[in-house]
C-alpha cells in the first residue's frame, strides 16, 4: 500500500519542529507526557544529523561519512548502556539509549499480542522519561505494516497525515517514524522496535543498519524472555503435576540427597515437603534399602548402563519421621540437568497391598479349606450310611483317591460300586477331567476292542467313520470299567498293555496313541476264581488289584438300610411333589431283617413299589413296606426259612459254572413269573431286585438276549 511507501529513501526531508503534546490516549486513559524543554536538546549530534538532512536533498549521500562515524558512536553507546542488563532493565536501557543516540523524541520496544491484535510496550521512552503501561491497538498505526508485512517501515515526515487513525501521533506531535519487526529464530514476529520524532527523520542505510542491529539485540532478549517465561510455565506445570501425583516422587541429586519431594511423598514419609528437601537417603530409608539404592544408582550411572530406569519391586523399607517403617516398591530413573546427574525415585507404599495380599491369602486358604471340606461332604453325599463297614470303605476311598493307582472294586450287584468309582474320581486330581464309563457286559465281544481303542475308517465292515475309543475320550481323566469280568481274554491282554505303557493302537491303524488315564474297574465276579479257570488273565488281575476295594453288601451295613430307605422314600416323594412319613418301628425291623440279595438297587425298587401301594396320612405317605417285603420274603429270616438263610444253611458249595447255571435258571424263573415282562412293576427285574439294565446285561452275558417272550413295558 502506498501509505507505507515513504520509507523509500531519497525523499526530501523538511525540518519542522513539532508541537509539544500533552499526553497519549492509550487504554482509554490519557498518559501524561513530559513537556519537551526544546527540540532535541539532549545531544548536539542531533543537530548535525538534521541539518545534514536539510542541507541536502539527498542527506544519505552527503552525510554518509558523518552518519557512519556518528553511528559507530551510537552503536557503542547503546551497547555499553545495555550490555549488563537483562529483562525489563535491558529494554529500558535500550530505548533510552536509542532515543538519545538517534536524537529522537521517542523510542519503544513492544511485544506482539496476536490474540488481542495489540502491541504492549516492554519499555517506552519519550521526551526523557519512561512512559508506563503503554499498550495500543495496532490497526491504523504505522506499526501495522511492521508487524503484518514483517519489514522495516520508515516514515521520514508527515506521519500524522499518513496515519490519521492513529490517535497517539497528534498528542506526540509526531512528524516521522521508523519501525522494525522483532522476530525469533523461527521467523515468528515477537514485537517491534520503533522510534518517533517531532522532526522529519534523516535516514540513511547505515542508520537503518544500526537500527537492525539493535532490533536483533532486542529480538534476542525478547525471545530469551519468552523462552524463560515458557520454561517457568512448564516448570510450574511439572511441579503441579508432580505435586498432585498419587505416587510419591523424590528427586535426588547425584549424592542421593532429596532436592525435591512431592506432597504424596511427604505424606508417605510423614513429614513436611520443605523439611524433607535436603534430606539424605539415610534419613528416609532403612540401611539395607540405602545400600540397594546406592547400588542401583551406580548401575544407572556406569558406562555399562543399558537402561535409564530400574524397577525395584517391594523390598524397600521407607522410614517415617516418627521412626516407623513401611514397605515400598519403586522405580529409580536417572536424568541429567545442567550437565549434572539426578535421580527420580517414584515410590509406592505397598503396606496396604501387602496387608491385603496377606488377607487375601488367608481368605483363599480358608476358602480352599472350606471347599475341601464341602467337597468331602459333597463327594460322599450320595453314599448314604454310617455303618462301620461303610465308614471303613469311605476312609479307603479318601486314601486311594488322590493317588493315580488303579482301583478294583468288588462287591455284589447293587452295592454301589459305580457310586464308589465316581467318588474316587471326584476326589482325585483328575476331578476336572472326564469320567468315562464302559460296561463290558453291555458291548458285544467283537466290538469291544473298537469301543475301547477306537478305529480307523474302513477298519472293519461298517466302520464308515473314524472313531475315537473310550480310552481316548477318558484322556486326562478316569475310565471306569464296569463288569470287568465280562471282558474277553484277548482284550484283557490289550488292556494290560494300556495299563502298563499308557499306549495302544486303534483298530485298523498302525498309529500309537499315548494317553493319560486312570482306570477304575468293578466286578461282582470272583476274578481269582476266573483266573484259576483260565477265564481271566492273572497278570491283569495283579495289575488291577493295586488297591482293592470291597463294597459291603447291604445286609452287612446294619442300620444303613433304614437310612437308605428313608432317603430313597424322600427322593421318590420329592419327585411326586409329596412327602413321605417317617418309618415306623415295625418297618425298620422289617428292613433290617431282610437279607437284600439285590442290595441297594433292590431296596430302591422295593421302596418305589411300597410308595405306590402306600397310604396317604396327614404326616405324609406311609410306605406299604409290609406288603412288598412279604412278597419277597414270606418267611421270618430268623426261622431260617428265608431263601437266603436257607441257601446259606442248605445249599452245597457251587462252582463258578454251576453258579452261572444257577443264575441263568433263576433269571428264567423270574422271566416266567413275570410272563416275560422285563421291567416295571411285577417285571423280572423287580422280582430279582435288579436294575432293568443290569438284568439286560446279565441276560446277554448268559445268552438269554434272544428270549422272544421278553417285553419292555416301561422303558
Ligand atoms: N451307599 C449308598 N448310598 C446311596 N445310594 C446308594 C449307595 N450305594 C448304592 N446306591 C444306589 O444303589 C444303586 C446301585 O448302585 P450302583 O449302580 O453303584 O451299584 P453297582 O454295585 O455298580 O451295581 P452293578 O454291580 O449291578 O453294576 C444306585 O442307584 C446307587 O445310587
Amino acid at each position: 500500500m502506498d501509505r507505507y511507501r515513504p520509507e523509500v529513501l531519497g525523499i526530501e526531508l523538511g525540518f519542522r519542529c513539532g508541537t509539544a503534546a500533552s499526553g497519549l490516549r492509550r487504554n482509554g486513559s490519557l498518559i501524561p507526557l513530559p513537556r519537551a524543554a526544546g527540540p532535541n536538546t539532549e545531544s548536539a549530534s542531533k543537530a548535525d544529523l538534521c541539518s545534514g538532512a536539510i542541507s541536502s536533498h539527498h542527506p544519505m549521500d552527503t552525510e554518509a561519512t558523518t552518519a557512519s562515524r556518528v553511528d559507530q558512536r551510537v552503536v557503542q553507546e547503546i551497547f555499553n548502556g545495555v550490555a549488563a542488563e537483562t529483562g525489563k532493565a535491558f529494554f529500558d536501557a535500550l530505548v533510552r539509549h536509542l532515543a538519545r543516540a538517534l536524537q529522537v523524541q521517542s523510542a519503544w520496544v513492544t511485544e506482539w499480542l496476536p490474540d488481542a491484535q495489540r502491541l504492549r510496550a516492554l519499555s517506552f521512552w519519550s521526551r526523557g522519561h519512561q512512559v508506563p503501561d503503554y499498550e495500543y491497538r495496532i490497526q491504523g498505526t504505522p506499526c501495522e505494516a511492521v508487524i503484518f508485512e514483517q519489514r522495516l517501515v520508515v516514515v521520514p515526515e508527515r506521519v500524522i497525515q499518513l496515519y490519521p487513525d492513529d490517535p497517539d501521533l497528534a498528542p506526540l506531535g509526531a512528524v516521522s517514524y521508523m519501525g522494525l519487526p522483532l522476530r525469533d529464530a523461527d521467523g515468528e514476529v515477537l514485537g517491534n522496535l520503533a522510534i518517533l520524532d517531532d522532526h522529519p527523520l534523516a535516514v540513511d542505510p547505515t542508520r537503518q543498519a544500526v537500527f537492525h542491529i539493535f532490533g536483533a539485540r532486542a529480538a534476542a532478549e525478547l525471545g530469551r524472555l519468552r523462552r524463560d517465561r515458557a520454561l517457568r510455565e512448564s516448570e510450574r506445570q511439572l511441579a503441579m503435576l508432580i505435586d498432585s501425583a498419587m505416587d510419591s516422587i523424590l528427586e535426588l541429586d547425584a549424592t542421593l540427597r532429596a532436592v525435591r519431594i512431592n506432597r504424596a511423598a511427604a505424606t508417605c514419609f510423614g513429614c513436611d515437603p520443605d523439611a524433607a528437601t535436603g534430606a539424605t537417603i539415610e534419613q528416609l530409608f532403612a540401611a539395607d534399602s540405602c545400600d540397594r539404592l546406592r547400588e542401583l544408582s551406580a548401575l544407572l550411572q556406569g558406562d555399562a548402563a543399558t537402561t535409564n530406569a530400574l524397577w525395584i519391586p517391594e523390598g524397600l523399607q521407607g522410614q517415617r519421621a516418627d521412626g516407623t517403617a513401611f514397605p515400598a516398591e519403586a522405580t529409580l530413573s536417572r536424568f541429567e540437568s545442567g550437565g549434572q546427574a539426578f535421580f527420580t525415585l517414584i515410590l509406592r507404599n505397598v503396606e496396604d497391598r501387602l496387608a491385603a495380599e496377606v488377607r487375601l491369602r488367608a481368605l483363599t486358604d480358608e476358602t480352599a479349606a472350606l471347599r475341601a471340606e464341602l467337597n468331602a461332604l459333597r463327594g460322599f453325599e450320595e453314599i448314604i450310611g454310617t455303618s462301620p463297614a461303610l465308614r471303613s470303605l469311605l476312609h479307603d476311598i479318601e486314601r486311594v483317591a488322590p493317588s493315580d493307582a488303579t482301583v478294583l472294586i468288588t462287591g455284589e450287584t447293587g452295592t454301589g460300586k459305580e457310586l464308589i468309582a465316581r467318588a474316587i474320581h471326584r476326589h482325585s486330581r483328575r476331578r476336572d477331567g472326564p469320567l468315562v464309563k464302559v460296561n463290558c457286559a453291555a458291548i458285544p465281544a467283537n466290538l469291544q476292542e473298537s469301543e475301547f481303542f477306537g478305529h480307523e475308517r474302513g477298519a472293519f465292515t461298517g466302520a464308515t467313520q473314524r472313531r475315537e475309543g473310550r480310552f481316548q475320550l477318558a484322556d486326562g481323566g478316569t475310565l471306569f470299567l464296569d463288569e470287568l469280568g465280562e471282558m474277553p481274554l484277548d482284550l484283557q491282554a490289550k488292556l494290560l498293555r494300556v495299563l502298563q505303557e499308557g499306549e495302544f493302537e486303534p483298530v485298523g491303524s498302525g498309529r500309537t496313541v499315548h494317553i493319560d488315564v486312570r482306570v477304575i474297574a468293578a466286578t461282582n465276579r470272583d476274578l481269582a476264581a476266573m483266573v484259576n479257570e483260565g477265564r481271566f488273565r492273572e497278570d491283569l488281575l495283579y495289575r488291577l488289584n493295586v488297591f482293592p476295594l470291597k463294597a459291603p453288601p447291604l445286609r452287612e451295613r446294619g442300620d444303613d438300610v433304614v437310612l437308605l430307605a428313608e432317603a430313597i422314600a424322600a427322593r421318590v416323594a420329592r419327585q411326586q411333589g409329596a412327602t413321605a412319613a417317617s418309618l415306623g418301628e415295625a418297618d425298620r425291623a422289617r428292613l433290617k431283617a431282610y437279607t437284600w440279595p439285590g442290595n441297594i438297587r433292590e431296596l430302591e425298587n422295593l421302596i418305589e413299589r411300597a410308595w405306590i401301594t402306600g397310604l396317604d396320612t396327614p404326616g405324609g405317605r406311609v410306605l406299604n413296606l409290609a406288603r412288598v417285603l412279604s412278597d419277597v420274603s414270606t418267611a421270618d429270616p430268623a426261622s431260617g426259612s428265608h431263601p437266603a438263610a436257607a441257601a446259606r444253611a442248605e445249599a452245597p458249595v457251587l462252582t463258578v459254572d454251576e453258579m452261572l447255571e444257577f443264575e441263568r435258571a433263576n433269571l428264567l424263573r423270574a422271566l416266567e413269573a413275570s410272563h416275560g415282562k422285563l421291567s416295571g412293576p411285577g417285571g423280572a427285574a423287580e422280582l430279582l431286585g435288579l436294575h432293568p439294565n443290569t438284568l439286560a446285561y446279565r441276560m446277554k452275558a448268559l445268552g438269554l438276549t434272544k428270549t422272544r417272550e421278553l417285553r419292555h413295558e416301561n422303558s
